[in-house]
């Protein structure tokens, strides 16, 4: 076995057998099956990034402690079971500093990783475009920055990806630290260009007047499998999360209306979601906030889709889009029992307003993007409200429009990555 100050030996590409731990503070509403419920995500997370989780920890405390996050108990039951196991890590449910992860490294023999580090290297594997992968490798390095990462992950090794296996003496340490640095002030540098372009881009799609509509809602919900449903793509869809990095938009012939609508797959929303993640995706986001109608895809086979209808709309105040017209769409009719499923194909439930304010009316439609149930009830939905959104703009259109192509309507550089969440820059199109 590796000796605790040695660089832990890397586990070969088809094992990557993982112990999971959560540590229930209590503060679960529904106890038990709800903390059960958050270490199946993290099993899910633990698999999408290539690793196979091998057996479940759960500590119960009061508090972290500071030195080993769990119990020095608790460390060696677990330190046990990583030797039962012949474990390659140890993965968290939740944020653990550095400082805690270096002890636990040196206690348990193995790499650890958290929550945070999961979901950076999915994202990191995952991404495609270049603007994508910059966003990604920014919040990536943002992170190292703070740690010593022991962990070389097992997607960076399958795909020879970007970042930075550190490990060795404090001396490469400092270098590293410096050569991040440097690296991070180029990518800030770069990826500014490239958003200019993004909203000189946005401008130009606002003017034509397609509606646009934009599927979001939590990872894994079947956001990708209704968007091929609808527009007969091929965007990709697995039983993996954030199998989703980049907007793919397409177009989408609408029979009812006799015209087209532009229809966008997003990236997943997920709890917690690392902060730095999400300033590094609110451009990507912002093409959701954009939007004139959003779907808000929802599994409605989870136990826990009520928290996670939550987390979606929480992420869509902060990016300024609650005020954008809703339609539900409760997703996998197909797997929920027949006593279980709807009795008509559409009703009406309230949604939160923006800021957490007054509850907005929104259409609930049920569908199956498997098998195709629902989604005539979905489309008719979509030409409601996109007829209901052309009545509105007539009217305003009456007051005062804009000319076209004034050109000073709103200002590129507030659309920077710095831009402010609440900035009127976010509602570009508002009139
Ligand atoms: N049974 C059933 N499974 C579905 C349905 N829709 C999607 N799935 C499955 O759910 C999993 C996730 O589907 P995706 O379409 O990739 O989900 P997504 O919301 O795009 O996920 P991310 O891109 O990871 O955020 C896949 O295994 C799909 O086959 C459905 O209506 N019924
Ligand atoms: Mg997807």
């Amino acid at each position: 076995m590796a000796s605790p100050s040695s660089h832990p030996a890397q586990p070969p590409l088809e094992e990557a057998r993982a112990i999971l731990v959560g540590v229930d503070f209590g503060r679960s509403s529904k106890a038990g099956s709800t903390f059960d419920a958050t270490l199946d995500e993290l099993a899910l997370l633990a698999e999408s990034a290539g690793d196979t989780p091998v057996a479940r920890v759960i500590a119960r405390r009061q508090a972290p402690d500071a030195a080993l996050f769990v119990g020095s108990g608790k460390a060696d039951e677990i330190k046990l079971l990583v030797q039962a196991h012949q474990a390659h890590t140890v993965l968290f449910d939740q944020a653990i500093s550095p400082a805690q992860q270096r002890n636990l490294e040196r206690v348990l023999g193995v790499p650890v990783a958290d929550r945070t580090a999961l979901i950076l290297e999915i994202f990191a594997a995952r991404a495609k475009s270049a603007e994508g992968k910059m966003q990604v490798e920014l919040a990536r390095l943002q992170y190292l920055a703070t740690r010593l990462v022991r962990r070389w992950s097992h997607l960076e090794r399958q795909s020879g990806g970007i970042g930075m296996r550190g490990g060795p003496g404090e001396a490469q340490i400092e270098l590293d630290r410096r050569m991040i640095d440097e690296r991070i002030k180029t990518i800030k540098e770069k990826l500014k260009k490239v958003e200019r372009q993004r909203s000189t881009q946005q401008r130009a799609r606002a003017r034509n007047s397609v509606f646009r509509v934009s599927l979001v809602g939590y990872t894994n919900a079947g956001k990708s499998t209704l968007f091929n449903a609808l527009v007969k793509a091929r965007s990709y869809a697995a039983d993996q999360l954030f199998a989703t990095l980049d907007t793919t938009t397409r177009s989408l012939y609408l029979e009812q209306a006799g015209a087209s609508v532009s229809l966008s797959d997003t990236v997943g929303f997920i709890r917690d979601l690392p902060h730095k993640l999400v300033v590094a995706f609110r451009a990507t986001l912002q093409e959701a906030a954009d939007a004139d109608l959003l779907l808000h895809i929802v599994d409605a086979a989870s136990p826990v889709l009520d928290e996670q209808m939550l987390e979606v709309e929480s992420v869509l105040d902060e990016i300024g889009a609650s005020p954008i017209p809703q339609i539900i769409v409760y997703n996998k009719q197909d797997m929920l029992e027949e006593d279980q499923r709807p009795r008509e194909p559409l009703d009406w439930i309230e949604r939160p307003g923006e800021g957490g304010g007054a509850g907005v009316r929104a259409a609930r439609v049920f569908v199956s993007a498997l098998d195709g149930s629902g989604l005539d009830v979905l489309r008719e939905q979509i030409v409601l409200a996109m007829q209901s959104e052309a009545a509105k703009s007539a009217t305003a259109l009456n007051f005062s429009e804009p000319a076209p192509d004034s050109g000073v309507d709103f200002d590129d550089e507030n659309l920077s990555a710095e831009a402010d969440p609440d900035s009127a820059a976010n509602h570009p199109t508002q009139a």
